[in-house]
């Protein structure tokens, strides 16, 4: 058995909707998944289905070879989870959050306290140990969550938003973590920053409406769903000229403009040279093929809709 995790078939429906319908999916052991999609695309009722936390309406799944509805202690045991909100006793102080939490997982003064040592030491936290997590900033708090989620040695890493609402010193930083992570645990993510999702997934699943839309590496995702045939073009001069040369042009599907640069998308390839008649050389500044980014796909997938 190579996969960590196995969502076979599941559904799950609230009071007679739907969110998730027949998923399923394997995670190879060792890899750092990265699960996508807008709001309410069914991310953490998976997450929650497979961390035990809910069961599903239909359907099985298994971390590590163990079902999630007849060997939910056995799950839980093999499980870190770090969930969306900080939940984190602000009445113990850091230290004491994670040796409750090495407690509740049956586990020794001898073993618990050198893996909090180097628990605290990995998340840069080993100066405020004795402090209580309200006098955390919201990156410290987040480092000791993942801390405590890592203090009985799980073998699945579950991190649910893991940097929401963190500055960028302070995602980066966490990222380091996660990266360090890679191979020594299975990792599966879910988030809505896709820069993070390319910097950290081995593998990324884009789902909406309770399906898969696309999955693959950063790399084919963004091969898959280029734009190959928009480019981005900037004018020396005459921006409102070209604007309405542009419009006239019927190989023309698409423009968007900035000032004086414009994305052009073009019907197919061969629209390249015609583009070029027309537009002529000596206005230009610039010209290059648009490079996809993980958010085009992501737009390109689920709509420019806002979510309720
Ligand atoms: N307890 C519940 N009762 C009723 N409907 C629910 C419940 N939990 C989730 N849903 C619905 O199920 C769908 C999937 O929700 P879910 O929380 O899994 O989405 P998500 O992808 O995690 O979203 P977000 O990015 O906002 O966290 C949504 O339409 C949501 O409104």
């Amino acid at each position: 058995m190579s996969h960590a995790i196995k969502l076979h078939e599941i559904t799950k429906s609230y009071d007679g909707f739907t969110a998730v319908e027949r998923f399923s999916l394997e995670v190879a052991r060792g890899t750092v998944f990265g699960l996508l999609g807008p709001n309410g695309a069914g991310k953490t009722t998976l997450i929650k289905i497979l961390t035990t936390l809910m069961r599903p309406t239909l359907g099985d799944a298994f971390v590590e070879g163990h079902s999630v509805l007849t060997a939910g202690k056995e799950v839980r045991r093999l499980i870190g989870v770090v969930p969306q909100e900080n939940n984190l006793d602000r009445y113990l102080t850091a230290r004491e959050n994670l040796t409750l939490h090495a407690r509740l997982h049956g586990m020794r003064p001898a073993s618990y306290n050198p893996r909090i040592d180097e628990l605290l030491e990995m998340t840069g936290l080993a100066s405020r140990g004795n402090d209580f997590p309200d006098t955390f900033s919201g990156g410290m708090q987040r480092r000791l969550v993942v801390a405590r989620a890592l203090v009985h040695e799980p073998r699945v890493l579950f991190l649910d938003e893991p940097t929401t609402g963190l500055d960028p010193q302070s995602r980066r930083a966490l990222w380091d973590y996660i990266r360090g992570l890679r191979h020594k645990m299975t990792v599966f993510l879910t988030t809505h920053y896709m820069d993070e999702a390319d910097a950290l997934c081995d593998r990324i699943m884009i789902m909406d409406h309770g399906e898969c839309l696309a999955d693959g590496t950063a790399a084919q995702l963004k091969d898959a769903y280029s734009r190959a045939h928009t480019y981005q073009v900037e004018f020396k001069r005459d921006a409102e000229r070209y604007e309405g040369v542009l419009a006239g042009l019927s190989f023309v599907k698409g423009v968007e403009r900035e000032g004086a640069v414009f994305q052009i998308t073009l019907a197919d390839e061969e629209s390249i040279k015609p583009l070029m008649d027309h537009l002529g050389g000596a206005d230009i500044r610039r010209i290059c093929l648009k490079e996809p980014s993980l958010e085009d796909v992501f737009i390109a997938l689920t709509g420019e809709r806002v979510r309720e």
